[in-house]
This record gives structure tokens, C-alpha cells and sequence, in this order.
């Protein structure tokens, strides 16, 4: 065995160990008591067969009831230790792949920034490390290591049956086990064969399953329809369908065809075996008995080395553990916090939160979003982002929540004062954020508010006051069951709430944030969905109940930040104008350009967005 070899098998025993001690040692005396069995029945059914060979009428039956009854007990034994294995293995192996999943998450969910789970490699690796147990070509590392300790104890197995063929002749036991060996190999081989192919082509299926997905969910239903793509749509999915099944089949029609060289494998050193044991008994060299003995045993190495899917569980169980080191690996170095900068005197005005020279760029992008910015948030102002379609303004956003590091410049925090690392579980404590792509939790309203503050008590009286704040009231009034309705059509008594009054939803969530103590809140176009006097009723509340929080709000209706009081334009990855709506209209630059358009648009009754080329 291999030094790699052997540091596997070694893993994969102490994951086993791992799920107790106690099981362990179970699982492990079941299961070499299993292979025993084998060589015990050999040599007690030999024992039978030479107490019955010497029996006279005489003797009566009395004479042969000790091999008999040595016989039941291995019957017996067999029969529990089969009996156990079962549950046994299955304990060990839930215990093992719960404790492992639940790793993958907690390295997954811990991490602070978002960066690294974009990657498609990330996401490869977690495929793998999950180790999805419906996945055909998948095992889990419980699975694997049961192999592991199925393979070890085998081996005491086929040690014993060995034994008891060698006490005919040694030169049998090569006979059976070299071409059982070389049998079990190409089995092995076969299997992996059809693994790489099912996994080479896992592109294909996961292409056909997610077309499967889309045709039968009720998003997609209204397009279908009305568009009059239904058969088109499942044509494909059936040629998607049909493209991955066939070099599957053809595959293990080759396998079939092949079939031979296995067959003969099997059968031919074990009629050769036979053929001498039976001559050499009726020669009168060997008795029945014997002759008995090697037979089971030898029969017995056959089945024994046919490993089944041992080798595969072992191999692709540990494909999920190096996935998970790998994992491990990247999120690591991710998490890695960046230097606290030094603390720094300013002469400047306070500020919550400063980006001095900021720059970021996507990772793989060719130009950076944001280049060299400069901006102060200062507590309990009222700031506005504006900037046209793919500025950078949710980046911006992003940046602040800790969700990506900077790629160049600084975010510092309280006037420079030594803080918590951006993106730390204190630092989050202290903003509440409404992302433009938020999140519909299928739970109840309640609880879809109060996420906003996860671990804090559940406070009545503020859950209704944020409600208020935020006109949520009209909306709960119409729901069956209050607050605690679900909000998802797939649970019982759920119902499906408009994008309005989702967004309602979400910014109860925020001001929640803020009354239980968070004092900077983003909002990334809150109102986007609210009809012209809704979004101006929830803004004027929002501005007089947010206490001391301090707002940061991006939004593309200009009408909704003019009230702001600072407005900054986002252009070419910078701050490239900012202050009072007046201040910025007199400036007579890009904002008040913008703000001259959009006016125009909504005297016309246009929704159209503003293009690069016309804010010039
Ligand atoms: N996760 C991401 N990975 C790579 N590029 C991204 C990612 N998110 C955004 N971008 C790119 O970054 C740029 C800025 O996007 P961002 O969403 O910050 O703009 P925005 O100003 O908020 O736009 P909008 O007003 O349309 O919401 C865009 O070119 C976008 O394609």
C-alpha cells in the first residue's frame, strides 16, 4: 500500500472513529465477525460431514448432535451480526455525514465576505463537499469510511477462508486469489468507467434538470403559454434527456459484451480447484470432509474479493473530504482580516463612515467599478447615491455591509477610531441594509421582519411600530392570520404578497433594525416598486421616525431624493458631484440634467431609464 494510500485509509478510520467509540468497535467486531463466518461455516460443515462419515447405526444420532449444534451457533451468529450491521452502519454513517455537512456550512456561512462564494470554482467544490447522497456518482464520507473498515476487516476474511484452503494444498490458495484479485480490479475499473462518464457529462445533466425545473415552475408558466412555447420547451428537454442517457448505455453495453473475461476469471480456477480437490478425495488422499471445507472456502474468497461498491465509496467519499480541505483552504485566506488602519486625527467634520481612495474590481473583471473615492458618511444625515445603470452604486453598498474587501484605498469607521472589522458580526450589528435583490424568506411575516435583528428577544411593540413606519398596517390587516402568516403559496395557509408589498416587508425589516439600535440604515432602491404616493407617504415617515440613525439611500426616482441632505453623483467609479438637490441644480452638471429629464419623462408619463449618452 501506497504512503497516500495508507494516509487515506487512515482518514477515513479515524472519521469512523469519530462517530463514537463505542460504534465503532461495534461496527468493527461485526463486521470481522461476518467475514469469519465464511471460514467458520467451512470448517464446521467439514466437521459435520467427517462426524457423519463415522457414524454406525449403532452410534444413533445422539453422536452428531455436538458439530450440529456447533453448526446452529454459526448459523446463528451469522444471522445477528446481519441482523446488526445494518442499523449500526447506518448510526455511524448519519453521525459522520451530519457532522460533515454541518462543517461545510459553517465554513460556507461564516465566511464574512461574498467574494469567494461567487467563484465558480467555490461553487464546484461545494457540489463536491456536499457530497449529494442522491447523486449517482457521489458518496458521502460516512460512506467511505464504512468502506474502509469494510475493506479492512475483508482482508481478515479472506486471510481465514486462505487458511483453511491451504490445509489442503498451499499452492490453491494463489490459484483462487490472483485471478479473484485481478477479477475484483476490473470490476472496479468498470465501475469508474461509468462514474467518469456520468460525471463528464454532468453538465448535460444538470442542463436537462433544471430544464425539468423551469418548464414545471409557475414563474416560468405565464411565458410558456403565452408565447406558445410548451412543446418546444419539452422537446428539448427531452433531447437534453436522451443526449446524456445514450453513451451511458453505450457504455454498459460494452461492459456487457465484455462480460467474458470476468466470467472466466471466476469460473475457471475455481472448476480447475474443484476438479483437483474432488479427484484427490475420490483417490482416497483427502477425506470428504476436507474435501467439504476447501470447497465453501474457496467459493467464499470469490465473493468476498468481489468488493462491490467498496472501492468507489472510498475513492469518491474522499473526493468530498479533499473538496472540503480545498474549501477550507480558500475561505481562510479569504477571512483573513485586512490591517486595522491606524488611528488618524481628522480635522474634518465626524464621520460614521469614510472611503478614502476606494477602489474595487470585481474578481476576473477587466476595469474596476469603483476608482479612487472619496466619501464621508456623517451620523444622522439623510445621504443620497444617484448615478445612472451600473455605476456601482449596490457595490458601493456591498462594500459597506463587508461583503467584498476593497481592492486599493481604505473604509474607515468612526473617525478612524480603532473599530471592528468591517463585515464582523459587531460592525453588522450597527447597520441595517435593504438590498435591492432582498431575499423572500418563506416564513411567517413576523419573522421576515424580525431577521432583521437575528438573536435579539422579539420586541411587540417595536415590530408594531416599524410596521407603522414603514405602512405595512394595510397590508397585514388583509393577511389570514396577521403576523403569522407565511408568505410563501407552498405553505399551508401562505399566500403570495405583490412586489410592493414585499418591499414593504423588507423595509419594516430595516426599521425594525434601526429601533432595536442599528444606526446606519441603507436602503438600495427601497420605493422601486411603490406606487408615486405610497413612496412618498413611506419616505416622509421614514425620515421622521429613523431617531439618529443615519440613512444612506439610493434610488433612481430623483423626486424621492431631492429631500435628501446630501446628494452625491456616482460617476466613472468616483463622487463626481455633491450636495443640496439646489446646490447640485445650480451646479447646472450631469445631476441636474438627470433631474431635468426624468422631470420631463414623468410630465410625459415615461418610465424609461436615462441612458449614458443623454446624461452627457
Ligand atoms: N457579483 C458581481 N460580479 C461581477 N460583476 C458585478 C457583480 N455585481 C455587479 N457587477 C458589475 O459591477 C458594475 C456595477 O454594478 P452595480 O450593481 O454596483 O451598479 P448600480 O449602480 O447599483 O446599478 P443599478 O442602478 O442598475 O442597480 C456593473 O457593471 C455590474 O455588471
Amino acid at each position: 500500500m501506497s504512503g497516500h494510500h495508507l494516509g487515506s485509509a487512515l482518514r477515513l478510520l479515524r472519521l469512523l472513529w469519530s462517530a463514537g467509540r463505542g460504534l465503532t468497535a461495534a461496527i468493527v467486531v461485526i463486521r470481522l465477525v461476518d467475514k469469519l463466518i465464511p471460514a467458520a461455516t467451512a470448517v464446521v460443515v467439514a466437521l459435520l460431514v467427517e462426524r457423519v462419515g463415522l457414524l454406525s447405526n449403532a452410534q444413533g444420532i445422539g453422536a452428531a448432535l455436538l458439530p450440529l449444534a456447533a453448526f446452529g451457533v454459526v448459523l446463528f451468529v451469522g444471522h445477528a451480526v446481519e441482523a446488526g450491521m445494518e442499523p449500526l452502519s447506518y448510526l455511524a454513517q448519519q453521525r459522520i455525514d451530519g457532522a460533515h455537512r454541518t462543517s461545510v456550512l459553517r465554513l460556507v456561512a461564516d465566511s464574512p465576505t461574498i467574494d469567494v462564494l461567487e467563484r465558480s470554482e467555490t461553487q464546484r467544490l461545494i457540489r463536491l463537499a456536499e457530497a449529494d447522497p442522491d447523486d449517482f456518482s457521489q458518496r458521502t464520507p460516512g460512506q467511505a469510511a464504512l468502506a474502509q473498515a469494510e475493506q479492512l476487516t475483508n482482508a481478515v476474511g479472506v486471510a481465514a477462508a486462505c487458511l483453511v484452503v491451504a490445509r489442503f494444498a498451499w499452492w490453491l490458495v494463489p490459484l483462487l486469489l490472483i485471478p479473484a484479485l485481478i477479477r475484483a480490479r476490473l470490476r472496479h475499473r468498470q465501475r469508474l468507467e461509468w462514474i467518469g462518464l456520468w460525471r463528464s457529462n454532468l453538465d448535460g445533466l444538470l442542463r436537462a434538470d433544471r430544464w425539468s425545473d423551469t418548464l414545471v415552475s409557475a414563474g416560468v408558466a405565464k411565458d410558456l403559454r403565452v408565447f406558445g412555447l410548451s412543446e418546444w420547451a419539452v422537446r428539448r428537454g427531452e433531447d437534453l434527456h436522451t443526449a446524456r442517457c445514450e453513451p451511458l448505455f453505450a457504455l454498459w453495453m460494452r461492459h456487457i459484451r465484455g462480460q467474458w473475461r470476468t466470467f472466466l476469471l471466476a469460473t475457471l480456477p475455481l472448476l480447475v480447484a474443484f476438479t483437483v480437490v474432488v479427484a484427490s478425495t475420490v483417490l482416497g488422499r483427502h477425506s470428504i470432509a476436507m474435501a467439504t471445507a476447501v470447497l465453501s472456502a474457496g467459493a467464499a474468497l470469490f465473493a468476498m474479493l468481489e468488493q462491490g461498491d467498496n472501492g468507489v465509496s472510498r475513492m469518491s467519499g474522499l473526493e468530498a473530504l479533499k473538496a472540503y480541505d480545498e474549501l477550507h483552504a480558500l475561505f481562510t485566506a479569504a477571512s483573513r482580516p485586512a490591517p486595522t488602519p491606524p488611528a488618524t486625527r481628522y480635522d474634518s467634520p465626524p464621520y460614521l463612515v469614510r472611503f478614502r481612495q476606494l477602489s474595487f474590481a470585481y474578481t476576473g473583471a477587466t476595469r474596476p467599478v469603483l476608482e479612487g473615492l472619496d466619501l464621508d458618511i456623517r451620523p444622522g444625515e439623510l445621504l443620497a447615491i444617484v448615478g445612472l445603470n451600473g455605476a456601482g452604486k449596490s457595490t458601493l453598498i456591498k462594500l459597506l455591509a463587508g461583503l467584498y474587501e476593497p481592492t486599493g484605498g481604505q473604509i474607515l469607521l468612526d473617525r478612524g477610531r480603532a473599530m471592528p472589522h468591517l463585515g464582523s458580526d459587531e460592525w453588522r450589528k450597527r447597520i441595517a441594509v435593504v438590498f435591492q435583490d432582498f431575499v423572500k424568506y418563506e416564513l411567517s411575516a413576523a419573522d421576515n421582519v424580525t431577521l432583521g435583528r437575528p438573536g435579539a428577544a422579539r420586541d411587540a411593540s417595536v415590530l408594531r411600530a416599524a410596521a407603522r413606519d414603514a405602512g405595512l398596517q394595510p397590508v397585514l390587516d388583509r393577511l389570514p392570520e396577521g403576523w403569522r402568516t407565511p408568505l410563501a403559496r407552498s405553505r399551508t395557509g401562505g399566500v403570495d404578497l405583490s412586489g410592493g408589498q414585499w418591499q414593504k416587508i423588507v423595509l419594516t425589516r430595516a426599521l425594525y433594525g434601526v429601533r432595536t439600535g442599528a444606526e446606519l440604515l441603507v436602503l438600495d432602491e427601497p420605493t422601486a416598486h411603490l406606487d408615486v404616493r405610497t413612496e412618498f407617504e413611506v419616505f416622509q415617515r421614514l425620515m421622521e421616525q429613523r431617531g439618529k440613525a443615519a440613512v444612506v439611500l439610493i434610488s433612481h426616482r430623483l423626486s424621492t431624493v431631492r429631500r435628501a441632505d446630501r446628494i452625491v453623483l456616482l460617476d466613472g467609479g468616483r463622487i463626481t458631484e455633491a450636495g443640496t438637490h439646489d446646490e447640485l441644480i445650480a451646479l447646472d452638471g450631469t445631476y441636474a440634467r438627470l433631474f431635468a429629464i426624468q422631470a420631463e419623462r414623468f410630465r410625459n408619463g415615461s418610465q424609461e431609464p436615462i441612458t449614458e449618452g443623454e446624461a452627457r
